[in-house]
């Protein structure tokens, strides 16, 4: 994980999606109904994720959570407003932007040819590519209608090439360290966190290592809620990722198989 720091600018935006994001939540349930992933053709992940649906942790109840996944840019997709659109695809934007950036850093650190991982991004925001901008949604916990083993988000490391993070200011986001401790990654004003993805990690021949990190439920008689927005990047779903030292120390596999196989442990296979 690494932290890196944005203008004043960016940090308004940010509260901007948030907010913005927020009053969609607060809507009744059959309000949001009709924006739920899995009812866009073309674009199995875009839309609303409703609490305990899915599981990041696949041996824990469903996180206590709802996303809103801004996965498809097409003008024909609905949305809840125009306003909405418009927010969530200038958001996508700028961190499209910066993800390439980041990863062309990576690559010249890392020693490699400049374009190596760029050149497998050339699609994000069109349907042959998975990137994806979540707005995340943590509701005031009611701590009598818990399961056992709940938690708002489950361990996990993220799935694809690497992972941006803007923490909302209540923190609660946890990574695990090498020494095996789950350490809490504060939330600092105008920072992005930047996670290294599975993927990512089978890339560079685990040089590079994906983290696990997981958000628990708030201390007894905290009901505030949380929120966060991230931003998952991923391969095209048709470039073939092969170890970069040419170690075939992983088989190759495409980004559309990877993620396609991932998410099947998250939302239960079918
Ligand atoms: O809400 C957060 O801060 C992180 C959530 C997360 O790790 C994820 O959705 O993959
Ligand atoms: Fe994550």
């Amino acid at each position: 994980m690494a932290i890196g720091h944005s203008p004043l600018e960016s940090i308004c935006q940010v509260e901007h999606v948030r907010d913005n994001s927020k009053a969609f939540f607060l809507q009744p349930h059959e309000m949001k109904l009709p924006f739920s992933r899995g009812n866009f053709a073309g674009n199995p992940n875009h839309g609303w994720v409703s609490s305990e649906t899915e599981r990041l942790n696949p041996r824990r109840p469903g996180d206590l959570k709802e996303a809103y996944n801004t996965s498809s840019l097409r003008s024909d997709i609905k949305w809840p407003t125009v306003e909405f659109r418009d927010i969530q695809a200038a958001f996508f934007q700028r961190c499209k932007e910066l993800s390439l950036r980041v990863l062309k850093v990576m690559a010249h650190s890392l020693g490699l040819e400049p374009q190596i991982f760029l050149h497998a991004h050339r699609n994000i925001g069109s349907d042959d590519n998975a990137t994806t901008l979540r707005s995340l949604y943590y509701p005031p916990v009611n701590s009598e209608l818990m399961k056992e083993g709940q938690l708002r988000c489950g361990e996990h490391s993220d799935y694809g090439s690497i992972t941006l993070v803007f923490q909302g200011p209540e923190g609660g986001l946890q990574v695990l360290s090498r020494s095996d401790d789950f350490i809490s990654a504060p939330s600092i004003p105008g920072t992005v966190l930047v996670n290294i993805g599975d993927l990512m990690q089978r890339w560079t021949s685990d040089l590079l290592i994906s983290s696990v990190h997981r958000v628990l439920l708030p201390p007894a008689g905290d009901s505030r809620s949380r929120q966060s927005l991230v931003f998952f990047v991923h391969p095209d779903d048709e470039a073939l990722i092969t170890c970069c030292d040419g170690s075939n120390k992983y088989p190759a596999v495409t980004g559309g198989a990877y993620l396609q196989e991932r998410f099947n442990d998250s939302y239960g296979r079918k």
